[in-house]
């Protein structure tokens, strides 16, 4: 079998940068070309801290996507800027492994339209560690029997979008299965408004950011005289990593877009 050829979106953030080291780690992927906003037409082993690969980086993205032969974009950037490559990724026959978190709903939606369109696979998944995918199954779960949950994700302070992507997909698979509900006292007052956190169909979802931190979600379950904690943690972005690979083999597999890692594992 012929090596899949990768572009890597974002290869100096914390995230691309581990998703280069999967890719030099891996003997049947190949870094074909980067898309990075600054260093246009050096090479990757040009720059201090990546591995030493010999791709070149585009900051045009367009240009980037026409001249080079890829199979597969790994998108690990900024909401706008994800969405705008995976876009130009699909549009040019090329097929996304989106990592990227905050896109919109109706983005959503478009992506899976243009995905069917094309033929092309698509995947975007808010959390590619298999723990934390568990997490949010068992959530799922344990919501049929607790229908009362508040959701407390912790992110390291750089990051740009609140709630989570997890959150906000842990919120979704729980609506799922619970029926539309208002917690908490019903008179209930912020002296402090966003007290209460963020209000999903009921679900209240509180947003920490602090230095220190990666990635970690509990979901609290409440019930008569008991309470479910579910939590994970993500301690380093290698956590990250065995996901991406999965879904870099079965983008390639399938015709249309999954939205979350759940729907690849068996
Ligand atoms: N799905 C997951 O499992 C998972 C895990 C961690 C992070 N994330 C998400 O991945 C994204 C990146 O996270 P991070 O922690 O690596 O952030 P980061 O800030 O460390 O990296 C983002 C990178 O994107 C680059 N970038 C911004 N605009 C660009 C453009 N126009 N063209 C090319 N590159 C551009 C930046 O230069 C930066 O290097 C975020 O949306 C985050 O929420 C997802
Ligand atoms: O570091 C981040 O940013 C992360 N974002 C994902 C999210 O928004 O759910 C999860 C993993 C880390």
């Amino acid at each position: 079998m012929s090596n899949v050829k990768i572009i890597v979106a974002g290869p100096r953030g914390k995230m691309g940068s581990e998703a280069l080291r999967l890719i030099e780690n891996t003997p049947e992927f190949e870094l074909v070309g980067c898309i990075d906003r600054k260093h246009d037409g050096e090479k990757v082993s040009d720059l201090e801290g990546l591995p030493k690969l010999d791709a070149e980086i585009f900051s045009d993205v367009e240009k980037a996507f026409q001249q080079l032969d890829a199979d597969v974009l790994i998108d690990l950037t900024s909401p706008e800027v994800g969405y705008k490559h995976t876009r130009l990724a699909l549009e040019n026959g090329i097929r996304p492994v989106v990592g990227t978190t905050g896109f919109t709903q109706e983005q959503l939606e478009e992506l899976q339209d243009l995905s069917e369109q094309k033929e092309l696979g698509t995947v975007i998944a808010p959390n590619f560690a298999v723990g934390a995918v568990l997490m949010m199954q068992f959530s799922k779960w344990a919501a049929k029997y607790f229908p009362d949950v508040e959701i407390i994700e912790k992110h390291h302070d750089q990051k740009l979008d609140a709630p989570s992507g997890t959150a906000v997909k842990t919120a979704q698979l729980i609506e799922e299965v619970r029926d539309s509900k208002v917690q908490g006292h019903p008179e209930e007052k912020e002296t402090i408004p966003g007290a209460r956190g963020a209000n999903e169909d009921g679900m209240r979802i509180h947003s920490v950011r602090l230095p220190g931190l990666v990635a970690h979600q509990e979901v609290i379950f409440g019930g008569t005289g008991e309470t479910l904690t579910i939590k994970h943690d993500s301690h380093h972005r290698q956590s990250f990593m065995s996901g991406v690979k999965l879904a870099v083999d079965q983008v390639q597999r399938i015709h249309t877009l999954v939205y979350g890692l759940e729907n690849l594992l068996e």
